[in-house]
């Protein structure tokens, strides 16, 4: 008849070596710096169970108190790394947790050496050893349980609870199974109980190595994805007024000009400079040139509707796009910025803006429509400055 039973050693065996690969792979990852704080809690971890199951395997060959002494102090250690681990990564290390964590695993450390000064009974030291070791996983499943899980988190937390529930379950099993071995003959060799709290510790392992991967993985893309938000802000913003950049001014009208193509509604470029800009930067210096930039700019987003665009062409050039918005009502508009420009505070005279504007034909391009509203604008300045000009579009063939 077949008869099959688990061996401690075999198990040791293989879980030493799975956590050791473990380990070994954290490690690599850990190397290159970007796994950010509390990763090499988890690292040390799998290299602690790792060491501890080897080393306990080592007792069949040199059976002295050294390799058990320091086999059990790997174990016991590598537990509360996990939840250091944890509360590192995500910033919540705070010093009664710490305090908690490291003083449970020193506590159940001393009890089980002074029971090992004590000459307590193997089956005796087990059981204080593993209750302990059940506190402190409870412990861990407590924090985790309460951390809150949503978007790319909640499968890497969940895979840190499964990890942590599955040591406590297999402790607990432990426990019941060395009970009614206190005070009898108890063989360490024949302990089923070990040899499955073994094989969970590898299953346990796993998902922590997972879920730290991807805790880093999460972490490293929400980085990314910040720094090109960032970079697409800065390319489309312009750097002093805060208005829209050229390129993003230049892209935005095809998509607003399609939208409005399809609503059938109108759309009107205005281009605008600043009168004599030059001169207010000779006799002002150029921070006062600046500001006065950053005023108009902020004048004329003031004066827009919301779904209307605001640019910096270049130089003291700036440009708006009236969205659902004809001739007559955006001259009005553009009349009443001036208005307002000629009241700003400056060091000199009162400052006049001259302007060009035109209705774009659906579907035109944008650099046709700018030559149109700079002819304007050009006649503008020619007619004495500070006014406006309008040039409609040519008629259809
Ligand atoms: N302070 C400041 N000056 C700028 C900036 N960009 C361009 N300028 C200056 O703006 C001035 C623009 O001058 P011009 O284009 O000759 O026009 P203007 O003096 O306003 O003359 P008109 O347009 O004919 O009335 C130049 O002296 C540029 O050096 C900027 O970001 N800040």
């Amino acid at each position: 008849m077949f008869n099959a039973t688990i061996d401690v050693a075999t198990t040791l065996l293989f879980a030493g070596f799975c956590h050791a690969m473990m380990a070994g792979v954290l490690l690599l990852f850990w190397r290159n710096r970007r796994t950010g704080v509390g990763f090499g809690w988890w690292v040390a971890c799998e290299a602690l169970v790792a060491t501890g199951q080897l080393l306990a395997l080592g007792r069949a060959w040199s059976p002295g108190i050294a390799m058990v002494l320091i086999a059990n102090t790997c174990l016991i250690f590598s537990v509360p790394m996990v939840e250091t681990g944890l509360r590192t990564f995500l910033g919540q290390q705070t010093r009664v947790a710490m305090l908690r964590i490291w003083g449970l695993a020193g506590i159940v450390y001393l009890g089980w050496l002074l029971g090992l000064l004590a000459g307590w009974e193997t089956a005796t030291r087990a059981m204080w050893f593993s209750g302990g070791l059940l506190l402190q996983a409870g412990f861990a499943v407590n924090y985790v349980l309460r951390i809150p899980r949503s978007g790319a988190m909640r499968l890497p937390i969940n895979l840190m609870l499964t990890s942590v529930l599955m040591v406590a379950g297999a402790l607990l099993a432990r426990l019941f199974v060395l009970a009614p071995q206190l005070g009898g003959t108890y063989n360490i060799q024949h302990d089923t109980a070990l040899a499955l709290l073994n094989i969970s510790s590898i299953f346990s392992g796993f998902c922590r190595t997972c879920a730290a991967l991807m805790l880093v993985h999460t972490r490293i893309e929400a980085e990314l994805r910040r720094t090109q938000a960032r970079l697409e802000e800065r390319a489309n913003t312009d750097w002093l007024t805060g208005v829209a950049s050229r390129d993003h001014f230049e892209t935005s009208v095809a998509l607003l000009q399609a939208n409005a193509a399809r609503a059938g509604c109108p759309v009107t470029l205005l281009l605008f400079d600043i009168d004599h800009f030059k001169s207010i930067n000779d006799s002002h210096g150029h921070q006062a040139g600046d500001l006065l930039l950053q005023r108009i700019g902020q004048l004329t987003r003031d004066a827009v509707r919301d779904g209307d665009l605001v640019g910096r062409l270049g130089g003291d050039e700036f440009a708006v796009l009236f969205y659902n918005c004809d001739l007559s009502a955006a001259e009005a508009v553009a009349d009443r910025l001036r208005e307002q420009v000629k009241l700003l505070p400056t060091p000199g005279k009162a400052v006049g803006l001259s302007g060009g504007l035109t209705l774009l034909q659906p579907g035109e391009r944008f650099t046709s429509a700018y030559q149109r509203a700079d002819m304007a604008l050009y006649a503008a300045k020619g007619a004495g400055r500070n006014q406006l000009k309008a040039l409609a579009p040519p008629l259809p063939a």
